[in-house]
Formats: structure tokens, sequence, C-alpha cells
């Protein structure tokens, strides 16, 4: 009765099915808040106290503007499957006052923008890979004030290369490989004292860690990767100071996904990740370049992977399967400002939110 309601009003609202869905991976340690992030994207605001992740969530919901997408509407809602929480965010896309089921012409257009908010504990790594599956987009989140955590978003990276699947894919792979657009999310900014120290949130996850790695336990070659590898390091840091938290930067991020899997007519972009190096601020961007594009450049992925010029749009990959559809089961109203700034982009990256178990529920 409840749920078949909220559809009802879901439809109302949002004027009937979403027509297309892009799939974003949010990976990163466990305790470095990527549920946090997908609960400050989706609802709008953070959470006190997350409970572990297990399995995967969708949800989310904000509204903007740009030449290409005059109006974008992401709502978020709550999917479960299987242990997993998936954040979903729901995206109108085209002119204001048109049909919105329609691929075709300019109409408006509902899109969701599904956050997969994927457990970073160890005792999960057999059976993640379950939901690497039919990736559009990665957001990878590391903590700032834990070095290690940024150094394994090259695992990460790599574990999702070698056993996911994706759509849209770019032709060449970056970071281990990836085949799909990323951004890189530096978090804990508050505890992030200064670059080269070490806070603490005074959660176990963290103490632990920071136990282990004052006893050496760590590998002493474990360092930071390359600004090659994961570009914009100074932008974070930056960025961590001010702890700014960069939702338009996020915003670009998504709608670029949908650019690439629904509006792209060229989907062989090579993916420079691994040759040239991203500017690190976005000052050294092209000030006349589009804002999305800068985005992408600034994410490492340079080229033009899109044609965001040319609208009404004939998405080259209108004939490609999509992935399941995640129908709203509980549409979350969502404010659509952010204005707790616990998060902070690495020049070009950030993000995280999600539903889950508590953390003494878990069964090893
Ligand atoms: N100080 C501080 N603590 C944070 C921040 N973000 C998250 N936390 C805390 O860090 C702990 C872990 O956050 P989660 O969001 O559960 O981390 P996670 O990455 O989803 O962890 P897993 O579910 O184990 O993968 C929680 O106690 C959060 O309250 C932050 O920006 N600053």
């Amino acid at each position: 009765m409840f749920r078949r309601e909220r559809e009802r009003e879901f439809k109302e609202f949002n004027g009937g099915p979403p027509c297309g869905q892009v799939r974003v991976l949010v990976v990163g340690d466990s305790g470095v808040g990527k549920t946090s992030l997908v609960h400050l994207i989706v609802k709008g605001f953070s959470t006190a106290c997350p409970p572990q992740t297990i399995g995967c969530t969708v949800g989310v919901k904000v509204r903007f503007s740009t030449p290409l997408l005059p109006r974008i509407k992401l709502l978020f809602e709550f999917i479960y499957q299987l242990a997993t929480t998936i954040s979903t965010q729901h995206t109108k896309y085209g002119s204001p006052g048109s049909s919105s089921s329609s691929l075709k012409g300019d109409a408006e257009r509902d899109f969701f923008i599904e956050l997969w908010d994927v457990s970073g504990h160890e005792r999960y790594k057999d059976c993640r890979s379950l939901f690497y599956s039919q990736i559009n987009g990665v957001i990878f989140v590391h903590d700032l004030s834990q070095r290690r955590t940024k150094t394994s978003l090259q695992q990460w990276a790599s574990e999702i290369a070698t056993t996911g699947t994706f759509s849209a894919p770019l032709s060449s792979g970056g970071p281990g490989g990836l085949p799909v657009p990323y951004i890189v999310i530096g978090n804990k900014a508050d505890i992030a004292a200064k670059e080269g120290t070490r806070g603490s949130s005074g959660n176990l996850v963290d103490v632990a860690r920071q136990w282990v790695e004052k006893q050496g336990l760590l590998p002493s070659s474990e360092e930071l990767p390359l600004t090659e590898s994961f570009p914009g390091s100074g932008s974070l840091i930056a960025a961590a100071k001010e702890a700014r938290y960069d939702k338009e930067g996020l915003m670009k991020f998504f709608r670029m996904l949908i650019k690439r899997r629904y509006f792209s007519d060229d989907l062989s972009t090579p993916n420079t990740w691994s040759i040239s190096p991203a500017p690190r601020t976005s000052q050294c961007l092209d000030e006349n370049s589009d804002d999305d594009h800068q985005l992408y450049r600034r994410t490492s992925l340079s080229g033009d992977p899109y044609k965001y010029n040319m609208l009404p749009p004939l998405p080259a990959q209108r004939n490609l399967t999509p992935p399941p559809t995640l129908y709203p089961q509980q549409p979350v109203s969502v404010t659509e400002n952010y204005s707790i700034p616990r998060f902070s982009f690495t020049g070009s990256q950030e993000i995280n939110s999600s539903t889950r178990s508590k953390r003494a529920d878990i069964n090893v």
C-alpha cells in the first residue's frame, strides 16, 4: 500500500519512469566515509553514526542547469539488493516543459544516477565484485588523515577493472586499466590537520589502522599514488584545508556520465589518464572551454569524449542494453542545499552515502 502510493507520487512528480540510468561505484577502504558521503549527496546532510556497509545502496536528487542539460533533477531513493546499499540519483534531462518519457528530440528526460556504495571491509572482498556490473563511472574515496587509504585506491581501481563489466567504456584504461571516468574524493578534511600529518576521527577503524601503521606493519614502500596516477593531489590538499565540498564538480561528473552513456557519438575516445597529468588546479584549465569538459580534464581524462554541442542528441548507445532498472521503492525527499562542508574534492573529485547494517550485526 505504502509502496504503491510512493510509486504513484514518484510518477506524478517525475512525469513517468526514467528513460535511462548511469551506474556509479563508490569505493575505498573501510571507514573512509563512503556511506557518510553518499548520505550527504543523497540527503543533503551528513549522518553522525553511519552503520557499516554490507553490500550496496541507491538514491539521489538535485537540480541544475547547463546549456546542454537545462534541467537535471536528482531524486534519491533506496533500493535493497542482497546485502548491498545502492543510492540512486534521479535526473531530468532536456528542455523544461516538454515530454519526458522519450530519448528522442529535446524533451525533458529522466535519468537515474545510481550510487553503489560498496563495503570496503576486507571480509567482503571476495563477493563485492558482484556489484561491479555495467559500471559507468567510479568515485574513489579516501581518508585525508590516513595516507594508506589513498594508496590503496590503486588496488581498488585494479580490482574493478579486472572483475567488472562496463557501460560506455573508454577506449583505453585509466588507473589499473579502469576504462570509465572517475573522480577521487578526499574525506575527513576536518581531522587532516595539515599535509603529512594524521589525525583521528576516534572511530574504531581509524584507531586500529593507526595502530597498525605505528607498529610498522605496513610495507614501507606504500606511498601516495603519483599525481600522474591520481592527479590533482595539490588541489585536494588545498580543498581539504578549506573543508570544501565541491558539489558542482560532482554534478558535472554525473552529467558527463549521462552524456557519455546516452548522448555521445564517440565512445572510442582514448583515455590519456596514465599519459598526461591533468592540470593541478582549475585555474590551469581553459576558461573558454565547457565546464563539463573541464571536469573531464581535471579528472585526467583528457580528450573530447562527447560532442555536447550536437543537440538534439541522437544517443549512440540508444540500442545498448541498459543496466537492470532499479525502480524506486521509497523515494526520499532531499534538500538541495549541501551546506555541510565536511568533504573536500580532490581538485576535481569527491563524494559519499548509503544504507547499511549495524557493525554489531555483521557475521564474519
Ligand atoms: N571526523 C570525520 N569523521 C567522518 C567523516 N566522514 C565520516 N566520518 C566517520 O567515519 C566513520 C566511518 O564512516 P562510514 O561512512 O561508515 O565509512 P565507510 O567508508 O562507508 O565504511 P565501510 O562501510 O566500512 O566501507 C564514521 O564513524 C563516520 O561518522 C568526516 O568527514 N570527518
